[in-house]
């Protein structure tokens, strides 16, 4: 028996956490295990250190930015530790694809004394607009997830040799070239509630003054999309581009891909 199934997850607009959540509390059942969840996504809830036994399972789940695991997270995974601990890759991507997130993620893995014995490619809606991946993860992107983590977790339980996946993607990963420095604008209709503020994955917009945010932002849209007034966009020749490719080459609908 497992003594904990342990959810780990950056998650700015929370696609990520309800997947992520989702296979850990169905890995769990079968295995009768204790669930935990650590939240990376704000600076003041990250742990110092995730430290995993070998009776725990991981579950660690990200979005995919650009094809590979957030800079921001890559730094994380020194902070985790494993022996020889199972652990499932669950990324989420925005419809596009996920090129070689999982592979990056399962091979950082592997380095800090995890086994991954699974991965999995599910479809949240893209941060960057809503018209891609729309309402994803939908019902049967949840059904799909329960069934992976029931699946493993029978697995597990049964005491079954799992063999290493052979997950999709390139080694070395796609290299990344750093992007312009692009911040979200705010318009007049902002009330200086603080919600941004709160949401950001960075803590780089002012408390004082939401209108000004520093450099280093990730563009992942936690405080787009957690305004009530709407008053956050982007807004600049890169990501415009980047929004009308998505509009008019990501439309058809993609489904999860499991590896194990
Ligand atoms: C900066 C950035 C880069 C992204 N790159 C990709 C990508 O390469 N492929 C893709 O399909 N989706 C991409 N997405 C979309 C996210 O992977 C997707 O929206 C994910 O569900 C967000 O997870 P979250 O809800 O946990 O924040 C990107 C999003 C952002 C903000």
């Amino acid at each position: 028996m497992s003594s904990s199934v342990r959810a780990v997850f950056f998650s700015p607009t929370r696609t990520t956490k309800t997947i992520t959540e989702t296979v850990a509390n169905a890995l769990s059942a079968p295995l009768e295990a204790a669930r935990a969840t650590v939240d990376l996504t704000l600076p003041g809830q990250r742990p110092a250190d995730v430290v995993c036994e070998a009776d725990d399972v991981l579950v660690f789940g990200f979005p995919v930015y650009a094809g590979r695991v957030p800079v921001l997270l890559r730094e994380q995974f020194a902070h985790l530790s494993g022996q020889d601990t199972p652990a499932v890759v669950v990324g989420l991507y925005g419809n596009r694809d996920f090129d070689d997130a999982l592979l990056e993620a399962a091979d950082q893995l592997a380095e800090r004394g995890f086994t991954v014995i699974a991965a999995g490619a599910f479809i949240g809606e893209h941060s960057l607009t809503a018209r891609v991946g729309t309402n994803r993860p939908d019902d049967a992107d949840i059904a799909t997830a329960r069934e992976f983590g029931r699946e493993l977790g029978a697995r597990l339980a049964a005491g079954e040799a799992l063999a290493a996946p052979a997950i999709k993607g390139n080694r070395p990963c796609k290299e990344l070239k750093p992007g312009p420095d692009v911040r979200p604008l705010t318009t007049d209709d902002c009330t200086s509630c603080g919600i941004c503020v709160a949401r950001c994955p960075l803590g780089i917009i002012h408390e004082d003054d939401p209108f000004l945010v520093d450099a280093g932002c990730l563009h992942c849209c936690a405080c787009v999309k957690g305004c009530p007034e709407n008053a956050k966009h982007f807004s600049s020749e890169s990501t415009d581009m980047v929004i009308t490719m998505l509009e008019t080459k990501c439309q058809e609908r993609r489904e999860a891909e499991l590896f194990w």
